[in-house]
């Protein structure tokens, strides 16, 4: 790939959210679209948009209705552009790989190429997902390491090299019908770096890490689908711009449309999230957003991403849906039961964490408040349903930690447990018909004898029937935790 193609520098000056999803629009229409032209602007614009801005304070709001939208030159670009383009083809002698396809050896090469200009100081903060935040501030995260070695290889004219995600890492995917991988990143903190290694099946089995062999592997457009879904709209903590939002939304439907996010659990997941935001007319709501999310698990990649079902739980807790919380938490630990846990393994951890011993604590102290004034039998304090969710969530857990290497559950996991049992009611106790997966019946307490026989049969039904859809079942840049993100930010500042 040489430097800007006349076509593209028709697209500048980028003056407002239109122009850019025009640029995206005739970029996707191509079947090498310009990575790097594309991680570059989206890196611009956010860092005007968010880095070092002032939010305005309720003196001057009335300034903020008009949207503000940088002017992006085509000059800025350009010299970024061609920064990295001559740097990478600077730093590697194609004429010694005359294959092909990409070998190991020059994978290492390419990695170390973006790796050594790298600062050290770097954390894991916000904003440092992009080409942009490299060639200007030689800082990358996790993910934007990974992605620039995919960029460099579409420089090189290599169309094998694509990225692999999982719900919290990032690593390549090369060769013949891409069938080598190759760490090329870090991951966490306090692990030493494994680039240039095979991501061998004894690493990937039962690993959340690495999704048990079911990354996301991507193909060009996906991995514009990755740096869109990599904006990170936070000016701080608590303030999003609105211009970037709106710029991630419109680019993900554009991407929706044209189909590239179908197999991608994660940023259908994060659509769903800006939806919430502000829904777009005329489009789905975001639950049927966060099913497509998990359909697509369940389709393409067996079921065992997590952060889809995590996504559906969160919604239903802030919109104070806790019945269908529950039910979506059971169903997240269901998916991560099959994992062992490891200590590289804290992100999907730190979810858990917070459900367990945050969010459905809170739920049942305010279900609580709420009896005073509603009708029990809505309350899912009394709902037979919501207490054997509640229990599928926590026998998820522990099935999790069940022949792991590292313990998960704690003093704190229990006495959280204590509490929250205590908070349903006993009748609802004895309505539940414990099944284990070999069929032998047991019953939750001793009254469970005066149960009616059809009850018997209903919750026995019920219970038939998860274990049928559990059978058929089986036939995670981004920016999950913006407070970490920002806290790093702070931390640096
Ligand atoms: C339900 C949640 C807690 C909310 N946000 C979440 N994420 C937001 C964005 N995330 C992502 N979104 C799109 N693509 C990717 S690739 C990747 C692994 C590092 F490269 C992470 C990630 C990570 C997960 S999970």
């Amino acid at each position: 790939m040489a430097g800007l193609r006349e076509i593209e520098k028709q697209f500048f000056p980028l003056q407002k959210i239109q122009d850019v999803i025009d640029l995206f629009k005739h970029e996707l229409k191509d079947n090498e679209p310009n990575l790097t032209l594309m991680s570059i602007v989206l890196g611009v614009i956010e860092n005007i948009l968010t880095v070092n801005r002032a939010v305005s304070s309720d003196a001057d709001k009335s300034n903020t209705l008009e949207p503000i939208f940088p002017v992006i030159e085509l000059s800025t670009i350009e010299a970024l552009y061609t920064k990295f383009v001559t740097h990478i083809k600077r730093s590697v002698d194609k004429t010694k790989f005359p294959d092909k396809f990409a070998t190991r050896e020059l994978v290492k090469i390419v990695s170390d190429v973006v790796w050594c200009c790298l600062s050290k100081s770097f954390k894991d903060r916000a904003h440092l997902q992009s080409l942009y935040s490299f060639l200007t501030g030689n800082k990358l995260d996790c993910f934007g390491v990974a992605f620039a070695v995919v960029a460099a290889f579409q420089i090189l004219e290599y169309n094998d090299v694509h990225l692999s995600l999982s719900e919290d890492h990032a690593w390549v995917v090369f060769g013949e019908d891409l069938k080598e991988t190759a760490e090329v990143t870090w991951h966490g903190k306090g692990n030493e770096d494994k680039r240039g290694q095979p991501i061998t099946a004894s690493v990937v089995e039962k690993s959340w890490l690495y999704l048990n062999g079911q990354p996301v592997i991507c193909n060009r457009h996906m991995e514009v689908a990755a740096i869109v879904s990599g904006i990170n709209p936070s000016i701080n903590l608590t303030v999003d711009s609105v211009e970037m939002g709106s710029l991630q939304q419109e680019l993900l439907w554009l991407l929706y449309d044209l189909g590239h996010l179908s197999k991608y659990p994660m940023a259908l997941g994060n659509l769903g999230d800006l939806e919430e935001i502000s829904p777009t007319p005329g489009r789905p709501p975001p639950v049927d957003i966060f099913e497509e999310s998990i359909q697509s698990s369940k389709v393409h990649y067996h079921n065992q991403h997590v952060y889809p079902y995590t996504y559906l739980g969160g919604y239903h807790y802030r919109n104070h849906n806790y019945k269908k919380a529950l039910k979506a938490w059971a169903e997240a630990t269901n998916a991560v039961k099959n994992f062992n846990y490891n200590r590289e393994d804290e992100e999907i951890y730190k979810e858990f964490l917070e459900v367990g011993n945050d969010l459905i604590p809170t739920m049942m102290k305010h279900v609580a408040s709420e009896n005073a004034s509603r009708i029990h039998q809505t309350s899912i304090s009394y709902d037979p349903d919501c207490y054997a969710d509640f229990l599928r969530f926590y026998d998820g857990i522990c099935e999790w930690e069940e022949d792991s290497k590292t313990p998960v559950l704690h003093i704190t996991w229990a006495k959280q447990l204590v509490n929250s049992l205590a908070k349903f009611d006993p009748t609802v106790r004895k309505l539940i018909h414990l099944i284990s997966e070999d069929g032998e019946e047991s019953s939750s307490s001793s009254e469970s004898d005066e149960e009616s026989e059809e009850e018997r049969e209903i919750i026995q039904d019920e219970n038939r029937n998860q274990k049928k859809k559990v059978k058929a079942k089986k036939g995670k840049t981004h920016d999950k935790d913006k407070s970490d993100k920002i806290n790093g930010q702070a931390e640096d500042s």
